[in-house]
Parts: structure tokens; C-alpha cells; sequence
């Protein structure tokens, strides 16, 4: 079994062939439960996207500690794939901000497992890309919200200073709510540290989130030039800063979507449902996205970031790159630190056409994944897998999962993660 939700509506790279084959539940799950302020939690269905919870969340002052950027991310696709943004340094992954899930087993029970009751199965549901069963809802923790995010931009001009300032920053004691860096070349990047505020300074807000503003990480390029800076952004605005632009895919889609003009003019109809591209694009610019483009996040422990910038950069040379920072927990399941305690680990994000001469999409991609799990991190698995299944399993720990496959009887009712997000399966 799989969910019903069709390929083409995902926010994944893949259209999910494997739903042919698999028998298809539908869960129109989309709403809002319930927002309880005394708790700091709320109730969610699978199918509520970010860009709605997140406007529901704020008209009522709340918001969550860990927003994923694209609108159309759904919790579901969250929770059993996974999440990353900017306030991760201090809260973790989306799995981190969720405090119990109500599953339906391939018996056809309910359960509601915490860490508390049920911790096996409340662990090894992140990553598990719905094979262990089939979420309901789900309780995530919020916190409080306020109007604007005071943000401060530091270019860096050297691959040493910009090390050194993000890794102070990503695990200072007492930390900016958010961090984030664009690595516009290896020794050209701009740090980024934000924090929310109700008193802005009124001749520095920046509604960057109107139509015809500049794409943001165009913004950002140009604090390189002009040096540090400040400014206060709408909160609302600073989540979705970079869904406008798709990060920065929308360069290749529409070039001239950053032209003043057609910013004034056709701005509004920006950016394109990803739903609708996936839906219409037809097998030649599947392919050539498959071969031209590199659409990657590799997470790994905040201390190989130095090394993993030359590699990347010999390996594929795509500028910008997206980083951030995340605490990884120290809990079972599929992903966990190599030590004890919780570490600091980077998301690096590359969207985009490798400038190398000579790029071979599996070989290039396999040896990224190698080098990923060489510093023991892991591939964010929207994006295409090349692994073999013994690489996958020696990337992502499968004790846990193994057991609670075997003890819910999933191997007859769901395929095994690795059949679902294998670039191999879907050949
Ligand atoms: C574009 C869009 C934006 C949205 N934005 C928001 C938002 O900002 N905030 C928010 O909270 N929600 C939002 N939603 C979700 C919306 O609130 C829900 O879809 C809401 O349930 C729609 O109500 P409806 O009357 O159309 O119900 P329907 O879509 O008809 O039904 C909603 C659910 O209730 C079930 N249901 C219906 N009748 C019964 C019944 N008699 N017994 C048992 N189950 C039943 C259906 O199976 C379905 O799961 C949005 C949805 C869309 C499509
Ligand atoms: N900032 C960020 O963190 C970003 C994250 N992403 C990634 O995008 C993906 C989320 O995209 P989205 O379109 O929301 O999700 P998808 O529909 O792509 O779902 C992702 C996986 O979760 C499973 N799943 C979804 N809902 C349920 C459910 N109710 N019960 C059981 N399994 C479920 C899906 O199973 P099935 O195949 O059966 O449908 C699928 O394997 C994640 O993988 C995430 O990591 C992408 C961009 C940014
Ligand atoms: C911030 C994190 C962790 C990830 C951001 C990833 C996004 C840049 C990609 C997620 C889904 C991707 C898709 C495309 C572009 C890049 C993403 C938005 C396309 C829109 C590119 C054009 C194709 O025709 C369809 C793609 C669908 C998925």
C-alpha cells in the first residue's frame, strides 16, 4: 500500500512510479484540528500544507518552532520524510517539534504513539517514507510569534572567516533564532542571523515578500558588494522568503523572472505550483532535468562543512549554495549523531546546473552520496537516491525500522523504504 496522493503533487524530485503497482488509500486529511495555546500544541491533518498552518498558526500570534520553506509542504510528507529550516540549530528537525502521531496499522488498529507510549514505533516513523503506516494526525509543538524578524546580513570573503563565523553562530550558548548562509563561491558567502521582534525600526522594514521585490537570494548577492546590514522583515514574509524564486530554480525556468519589469508586471503570478510543472512536463524535460541538473541537500556534521565545500565545488560547482544548520537529537531511529548527545550538523543545499565540465548525473551524484556518508551524514530523500541497498542501509541506522517491520507485519502491506526513494527502482 501507498497513500493516494498522486505523484505529480508532491514536493519530491520523483512522480513515484511505484504507485502503479501498489494499492492506493486515500486520506483526505487536510485540516486544522485544533490549536491548543495552553499546551503549546497543535492538532494537524497529514494534508495541511505549511503555507496554510503557518497563516492559520499566525493570525492567532502562534507559529511553529520549525517552519519548512516551500507552501506547499504537507505535514504528512514531513513527519514520514523529513524537515529542515532555519531555526533548526535550536529546535531540531521537523520530527524534533512533534510530540505524538496517530497511525493506522496495516491491521487496520489506531494508535497514538509519544515518546513515552509507544516509543519504538514513535521513532521510527520519520524517514520511513509511510512504511510502517499510515498517519492521521499529528501533534506539533508551536511558540509564541511576533510581527517581524530583525535579520542581519554578514558578507564573508574568505572560505576560513565565513567557517568560523558560521560555526560560532550555529552553536553559540545563547543563539540568534534563526541562521542561515548562501555561499555565492567558496570564499563568497553571506551569513545570516535573524530574530523575531514587535519593534521595528520603521525606516529599515523590508516587505520582501511583495511580488515585485527582488528574488531573495538576489538580495542577499548584493550585501557582497554593499557590506553588513540590517533590516526588518514581516515574519510571514521571512518563512516564505525563498518560495518566490524556488531557492533559486526559477532562474531556469523563467531567466528573465528577476527583470524589474517583469517583476512590476507579471510578478503577481509568481512562482509557478510546483504541482503544475511536475504535472506538465513531459518526458524530455524530465529528462533533461535529470542529467543538467543537480538537485541534492546532503546533511552532514557541521564540522566536515570546510572540506565538503572544496569537494562540492570540484565535484559539481554549483553557486549559491544553501546552508543550514541543525541540531541532530541523540534518539533512535533511522537518523542520529554518531555520539551520544545531540551534534550540530549542516544542510547543504545545491539546486542547480553543475558548472563542471564532464557531469555525469549517477556517477557524479553516487560519488556525493559516498563522500556524505563518509563524514556520517545523510541525503535528504525527496531528491534522487543512486545508492545500492547496502549503501542506503549502511547511510540510514534500519535496527529499529527492521524491528517494528516485522513486528507490525508491514512486509506484506508496505514496500521497504528503500523501494520507494531508490533512483534504481524507478529505471
Ligand atoms: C486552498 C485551500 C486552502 C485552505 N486553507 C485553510 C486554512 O487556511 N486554514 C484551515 O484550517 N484550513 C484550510 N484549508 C482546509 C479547509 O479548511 C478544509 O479543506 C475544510 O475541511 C474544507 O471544508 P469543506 O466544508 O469544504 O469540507 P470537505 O472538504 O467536504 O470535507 C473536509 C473533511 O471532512 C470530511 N467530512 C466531510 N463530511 C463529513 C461527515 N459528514 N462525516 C465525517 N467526515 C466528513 C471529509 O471526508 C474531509 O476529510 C484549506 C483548503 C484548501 C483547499
Ligand atoms: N525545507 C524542507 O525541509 C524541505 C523538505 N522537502 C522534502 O519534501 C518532502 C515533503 O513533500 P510533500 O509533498 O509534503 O510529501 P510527499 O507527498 O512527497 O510525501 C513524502 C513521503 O511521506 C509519505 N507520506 C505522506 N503522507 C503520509 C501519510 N499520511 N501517511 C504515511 N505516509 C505519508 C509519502 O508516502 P507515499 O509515497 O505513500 O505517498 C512519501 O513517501 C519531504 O521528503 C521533505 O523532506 C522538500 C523541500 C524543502
Ligand atoms: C530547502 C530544502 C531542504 C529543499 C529545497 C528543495 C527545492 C529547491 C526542490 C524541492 C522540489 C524541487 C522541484 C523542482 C525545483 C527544485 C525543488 C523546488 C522542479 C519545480 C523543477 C522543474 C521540474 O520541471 C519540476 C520540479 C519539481 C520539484
Amino acid at each position: 500500500m501507498c497513500t493516494g496522493r498522486p505523484g505529480w503533487l508532491t514536493m519530491s524530485l520523483r512522480l513515484g512510479q511505484y504507485k502503479k503497482k501498489l494499492h492506493q488509500i486515500y486520506l483526505p486529511l487536510m485540516d486544522v484540528l485544533d490549536i491548543d495555546t495552553s499546551r503549546q500544541i497543535v492538532r494537524v491533518e497529514p494534508l495541511v500544507t505549511m503555507g496554510q498552518l503557518s497563516a492559520t498558526l499566525l493570525s492567532q500570534g502562534w507559529t511553529l518552532p520549525v517552519v519548512p520553506e516551500l507552501d506547499d509542504l504537507t505535514v504528512g510528507g514531513l513527519i514520514n520524510g523529513t524537515g529542515v529550516e532555519t531555526s533548526s540549530h535550536i529546535y531540531g528537525l521537523f520530527q524534533h517539534i512533534c510530540v505524538s502521531y496517530e497511525l493506522i496499522l496495516s491491521d487496520g488498529s489506531v494508535v497514538t504513539c509519544t515518546k513515552d507510549n509507544e516509543p519504538d514505533l514513535f521513532y521510527s516513523v520519520p524517514w520511513a517514507h509511510g512504511t510502517l503506516g499510515f498517519l492521521l494526525s499529528a501533534e506539533i509543538r508551536i511558540i509564541p510569534a511576533k510581527k517581524f524578524v530583525h535579520l542581519q546580513y554578514t558578507p564573508t570573503y574568505t572560505l576560513d572567516d565565513f567557517i568560523k563565523k558560521f560555526t560560532y553562530e550555529s552553536t553559540r550558548k545563547d543563539p540568534h533564532q534563526f541562521v542561515e548562509a548562501l555561499a555565492f563561491g567558496p570564499d563568497r558567502s553571506v551569513l545570516m542571523v535573524a530574530d523575531m521582534t514587535d519593534q521595528p525600526d520603521p525606516k529599515k522594514i523590508n516587505k520582501i515578500g511583495h511580488y515585485y521585490k527582488p528574488w531573495f537570494y538576489k538580495h542577499v548577492e548584493t550585501f557582497l558588494r554593499k557590506g553588513p546590514s540590517e533590516e526588518y522583515i514581516p515574519l510571514q514574509d521571512y518563512f516564505h522568503r525563498h518560495t518566490r524564486s524556488l531557492f533559486w530554480q526559477l532562474q531556469y525556468i523563467i531567466p528573465f523572472g528577476n527583470n524589474q519589469l517583469f517583476r512590476y508586471f507579471l510578478g503577481w503570478l509568481m512562482p509557478p505550483k510546483v504541482s503544475l510543472l511536475k504535472l506538465t512536463q513531459g518526458e524530455t524535460i524530465r529528462k533533461l532535468y535529470e542529467e543538467h541538473q543537480f538537485i541534492q541537500d546532503l546533511m552532514i556534521p557541521l564540522n566536515s562543512l570546510k572540506e565538503a565545500i572544496g569537494v562540492l565545488h570540484d565535484t559539481v560547482k554549483i553557486y549559491p549554495i544553501w546552508l543550514c544548520p541543525f541540531l541532530l537529537h541523540a534518539d533512535p531511529g533511522m537518523v542520529h549523531p554518531q555520539q551520544d548527545s545531540g551534534q550540530m550538523y549542516v544542510d547543504v543545499g545545491l539546486y542547480g546546473e553543475p558548472q563542471v565540465m564532464g557531469y555525469q548525473a549517477a556517477r557524479d551524484t553516487r560519488k556525493m552520496e559516498a563522500y556524505c556518508r563518509k563524514t556520517g551524514g545523510f541525503q535528504m530523500l525527496y531528491a534522487d537516491s543512486y545508492m545500492t541497498k547496502d549503501e542506503f542501509c549502511e547511510m540510514f541506522d534500519h535496527q529499529l525500522y527492521d524491528k517494528m517491520r516485522e513486528q507490525l507485519n508491514c512486509k506484506s502491506a508496505f514496500p521497504h523504504v528503500y523501494d520507494k526513494v531508490g533512483r534504481k527502482t524507478l529505471l
